[in-house]
C-alpha cells in the first residue's frame, strides 16, 4: 500500500518509485530506488529535477539511508555520508539542502528511539504533503493576481512534475482555473533540456489547459505583438534579497517583461527562500553536461571540437521581479527585498 503516491513520485516504505522524466512525454517509464545511493543518481541524472521534488526525493533517500544502516556501526557517521551523498548531486535548488538539513534535525532528535524508521519516515512523508499543501495555497494567492482572459508565459517546468504535485507556476495556473478564471499559456521551449517542451506542454495538455509551444527565441516577439498578459515561473534558490535562479533563459524572458510593462511573477515556496544566501551573486550555478547541448532529441547537431557552454541556471535581480508568490501570501517590490521578513509572521 503506497503512502504516497502523485504523478512525480510514489514513496511504498521501502522504495521510491520516480517517473524517468527524462523519457516524457514520449514513454512513461519508472524508475525504482531502493537505496539512498539509486536516490542520488536518480537526482543527479535528472530522472527526477524540479527544486521541491528534489528536496522530498531526497528526504526519502534519507530514509532509505537509515533503513540500510539502522543497527550498524558507526550508525551516526554512515548517515553523516548519506546526507552528503544526496547532498552533492546538485548545487543550485536549494531545497534540496533545507530538506536534508530537516531529516537530519529530525534523526538527532530521535535516533534512540525504537520506532526510529516509523518516524523519520513520517517526517519524509511530511516535507512531501506539506509541499502539495504550500502549491495549492500559492495556487490560490497567485490564481487571484490573474484575470479571466488571461494569456500567461512560462519558462521550463514549475509544475506538478517539478513538486510533489500541482506544482508552483503551473499550480498558480491551476489556481487561477479553480477560481473560475480562463487561463491561456504560451510555454517556451526551454532549451537545451527541454523540459518546457516535453514537461510542461504534456501536463497542461493532459489538464486540458489551452498551450501553445513556442522556442525560447519568440518570446520577445510574442509580448511586443501584446499576446502576453503577465510571466510565471518557478524558482530554484530566492537569496535573502529577492534574487532569484531559475532555468536558463528565465533572466532574458524578465528583461523582455520588462521592456513590454508585463507583470513578471515568482511562484516558489518557503523552503526555495534562502536568508543564508545574501544576494543571487553568491548562489552557485549548476553548469552541466556539453552533452546536453551538443545533442538534440537524442542526434548530434555539433561537432566535438567546438567548445560549449551549459549554465542551467541563471539569476534574475530582484528589481525585474514584480512579485513572489509564496503559501504565506504575496510579497510585491519593493518588499521583495527583504524576504526575511516572510519568517516573521
Ligand atoms: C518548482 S522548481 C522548478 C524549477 O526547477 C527547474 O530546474 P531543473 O529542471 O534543472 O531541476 C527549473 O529551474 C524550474 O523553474
Amino acid at each position: 500500500m503506497s503512502k504516497l503516491k502523485t504523478i512525480t513520485m510514489e514513496w511504498t516504505g521501502s522504495s521510491l518509485i520516480l517517473v524517468d522524466q527524462r523519457y516524457l512525454p514520449l514513454e512513461e517509464i519508472y524508475v525504482t530506488c531502493k537505496t539512498y545511493k539509486e536516490v542520488a543518481v536518480a537526482i543527479k541524472d535528472m530522472v527526477v529535477r524540479g527544486a521541491p521534488a528534489i528536496g522530498a526525493s531526497a528526504a526519502f533517500g534519507y530514509v532509505l539511508g537509515i533503513k540500510e544502516f539502522m543497527g550498524t556501526e558507526n550508525f551516526d557517521e554512515k548517515m553523516k555520508n548519506v546526507k552528503e551523498t544526496l547532498a552533492n548531486t546538485r548545487p543550485t535548488a536549494v531545497n534540496l539542502f533545507w530538506a536534508l538539513d530537516r531529516m537530519e534535525k529530525k534523526f538527532k532528535e530521535i535516533k534512540n528511539e525504537k520506532n526510529l524508521i516509523e518516524l523519520i519516515e513520517k517526517e519524509a512523508l511530511n516535507i512531501a504533503y506539506e509541499d502539495i499543501e504550500a502549491n495549492k495555497a500559492m495556487g490560490k494567492f497567485g490564481g487571484e493576481l490573474l484575470n479571466d482572459g488571461d494569456t500567461v508565459l512560462t519558462h521550463c517546468n514549475a509544475g506538478a512534475l517539478a513538486t510533489v504535485d500541482y506544482g508552483t507556476a503551473l499550480g498558480v495556473i491551476r489556481g487561477a482555473r479553480e477560481l473560475g478564471k480562463n487561463i491561456k499559456v504560451y510555454a517556451d521551449e526551454t532549451r537545451p533540456y527541454l523540459q518546457g517542451a516535453r514537461l510542461t506542454v504534456w501536463e497542461l495538455y493532459k489538464d486540458g489547459f489551452d498551450v501553445t509551444l513556442i522556442s525560447d527565441n519568440m518570446a520577445g516577439w510574442v509580448m511586443k505583438q501584446g499576446k502576453i498578459n503577465a510571466v510565471i515561473v518557478g524558482a530554484d534558490r530566492i537569496a535573502a534579497n529577492g534574487d532569484v535562479a531559475n532555468k536558463i533563459g528565465t533572466y532574458s524572458v524578465a528583461v523582455l517583461a520588462k521592456k513590454h510593462g508585463i507583470p513578471f511573477y515568482v511562484a516558489a515556496p518557503l523552503s526555495t527562500i534562502d536568508l543564508n544566501t545574501p544576494t543571487g551573486e553568491e548562489i552557485p550555478i549548476e553548469e552541466r553536461s556539453h552533452k546536453e547541448v551538443r545533442y538534440c532529441h537524442k542526434s548530434k547537431m555539433v561537432p566535438e571540437e567546438i567548445k560549449v557552454y551549459n549554465p542551467a541556471f541563471d539569476v534574475t535581480p530582484n528589481e525585474l521581479v514584480t512579485a513572489i508568490i509564496t503559501e504565506k501570501g504575496v510579497v510585491k517590490s519593493p518588499y521583495i527585498e527583504n524576504l526575511k521578513k516572510l519568517f516573521e509572521k
